[in-house]
This record gives structure tokens, C-alpha cells and sequence, in this order.
């Protein structure tokens, strides 16, 4: 991301100045205080809104529009309540010219890595919230994107799911080497997860701050309770709570 500015009507700044490189295979979480505009920042990377100004580029290409290199998750999953789970993940491959044996096996194959085995045929009404939040990524994942982009994903889910989800998407991750952007108003998930964590501030800002989480992976419960852990959390929480620009103090102009 190169000097992003967002304005939607041309008198109120949502963000100015985002400036990111993220490197291929990272996890990022975006964190920031309601209504800063970390859905718009996700929404530009995806191309299905343009930045008033600024530049995003994917392996140095500058793309405008949405492709299949950026694939979404968004909150409310999308899912299409008449089709079963396999259908619901081979609608991911529709728009690409595939014959129907390769479509199947394609959506086999993510429909396993998402852990649904035997749930092909299952009707999407009949699958619980966790397991229908594993639709939804395998349906992205079926084509294959280079990054994946997703938008408070857990949010609707209970705390267990929810870590049972968190702990399924760096499987997901180690497994495809996928590049990871996640929007997420857990302190507690952002640091769990990334490698990286973007501070959002509010009133048309520019990011706040950069916190690089270089906490132990594989991660599970074990890293959870480090001190370490709850030390990157409080870091954040402060950093939000002051919200105001540490610029330069870990990553120089933008990160
Ligand atoms: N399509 C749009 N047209 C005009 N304004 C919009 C549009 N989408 C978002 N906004 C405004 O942009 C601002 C940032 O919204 P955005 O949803 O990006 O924030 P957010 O940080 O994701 O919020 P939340 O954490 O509450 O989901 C808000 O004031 C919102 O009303």
C-alpha cells in the first residue's frame, strides 16, 4: 500500500498516508477504534473501493480492481442457504472456465484443508456457526488467492469456536503459505495471530502505530499464557488508548 488516502464524498478524510509493505505468507491484523475506517482500508486492498489517492500494488503489479490473487471473508459469510457445502464452495470456481470433475475435485480438496470432510453434502441450514465460518474459507480458498482479506470473521462466534477457528486459520496459513489481512476488534486475537498488528486511529488519521508480535509460533494455549502475551496486549491497548502517532519509532515511514 503506497500513500493511501480515502475520502467517500470529497469533504471528510476516513484515512490518509497508509503506507504498508506486507510481506508474502504474513499474518497483519488491523486494530483500531470503531468507525476509523478499517473496513474501507480492507474494502481498498480488495479493489471494491478506490482509494482517493495512493497505490496498491500485489508482487509489485499496481492493481484497481478486485482478482483472484485477493480473496474476501466477510462477517456475514455470503453463503447461499439453497446450495449444500459443496456447492456453496465450487460457486468460488463458476466464473473460471473449469470442467465440472476438475470443479469437484478442486472443492474436495479445500473442503478438506477447512476440516469438513464428509459434510459435502450437508445442507448449510444443518452446520453449525463454526463449521459454516469453514464454508465460507473454503470457498475462498478453492481458487487459490495469493492473500486472503477478512473482516471481523468471528465476531458471530462463541469463545470457544472462536479459538478453535483462530488455531484452524494458522493451519490453514502454514499449510497454503497464504498472505493474511484480518480487520478484528480483539486485542486478544490480533496479538494470538499476527505477525504484525496495524493500529488505526480515529477522525480521518493516518496508522497509529506498528507493533511487530514476535511471540513464539506454532501457537497454542502454552503461548497464550506467557507473560509475553499479555505484554503485547497491554502494549496495544495503551497505544489505542493515547492514540497519538509514534512515528518512526518501529517502522519509519509507514511499516
Ligand atoms: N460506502 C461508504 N460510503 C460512505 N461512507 C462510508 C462507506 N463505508 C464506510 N463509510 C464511513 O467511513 C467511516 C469508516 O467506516 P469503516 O466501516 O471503514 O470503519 P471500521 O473501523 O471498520 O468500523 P467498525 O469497527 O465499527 O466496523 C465511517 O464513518 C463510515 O460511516
Amino acid at each position: 500500500m503506497e500513500n493511501l488516502n480515502l475520502s467517500y464524498d470529497g469533504k471528510r478524510t476516513i484515512f490518509k498516508n497508509v503506507s504498508a509493505h506486507i510481506k508474502k505468507g504474513e499474518f497483519v491484523s488491523i486494530v483500531g477504534p470503531s468507525g476509523c475506517g478499517k473496513s474501507s482500508l480492507l474494502n481498498v486492498i480488495a479493489g471494491f473501493v478506490q482509494p482517493t489517492s495512493g497505490e496498491i500494488y500485489v508482487n509489485q503489479t499496481p492493481v484497481k480492481k478486485p482478482g483472484p490473487d485477493r480473496a474476501v471473508v466477510f462477517q456475514d459469510l455470503a453463503l447461499f442457504p439453497w446450495l449444500n457445502v459443496i456447492d456453496n464452495v465450487a460457486f468460488g470456481l463458476k466464473i473460471q472456465s473449469m470442467d465440472k470433475k476438475e470443479r469437484i475435485e478442486k472443492s474436495m480438496e479445500a473442503i478438506q484443508l477447512v476440516g469438513l470432510s464428509g459434510y459435502e453434502n450437508a445442507s448449510i441450514h444443518d452446520l453449525s456457526g463454526g463449521m459454516k465460518q469453514r464454508v465460507a474459507i473454503a470457498r475462498t480458498l478453492v481458487t487459490n488467492p495469493e492473500i486472503l482479506l477478512m473482516d471481523e470473521p468471528f465476531s458471530a462466534l462463541d469463545a470457544q469456536t472462536r479459538e478453535n477457528m483462530q488455531d484452524e486459520l494458522m493451519r490453514i496459513q502454514e499449510q497454503t503459505g497464504m498472505t493474511i489481512i484480518l480487520v478484528t476488534h480483539s486485542i486478544d486475537e490480533a496479538v494470538y495471530l499476527s505477525d504484525r498488528v496495524v493500529v488505526m486511529q480515529n477522525g480521518g488519521g493516518e496508522i497509529l502505530d506498528l507493533i511487530d508480535v514476535s511471540l513464539p509460533r506454532p501457537r497454542n494455549l502454552e503461548v497464550r499464557l506467557t507473560p509475553a502475551f499479555n505484554e503485547y496486549k497491554r502494549q496495544l491497548i495503551q497505544h489505542l488508548k493515547e492514540g497519538h502517532v509514534h512515528k518512526g519509532e518501529q517502522s519509519g515511514s509507514g511499516i
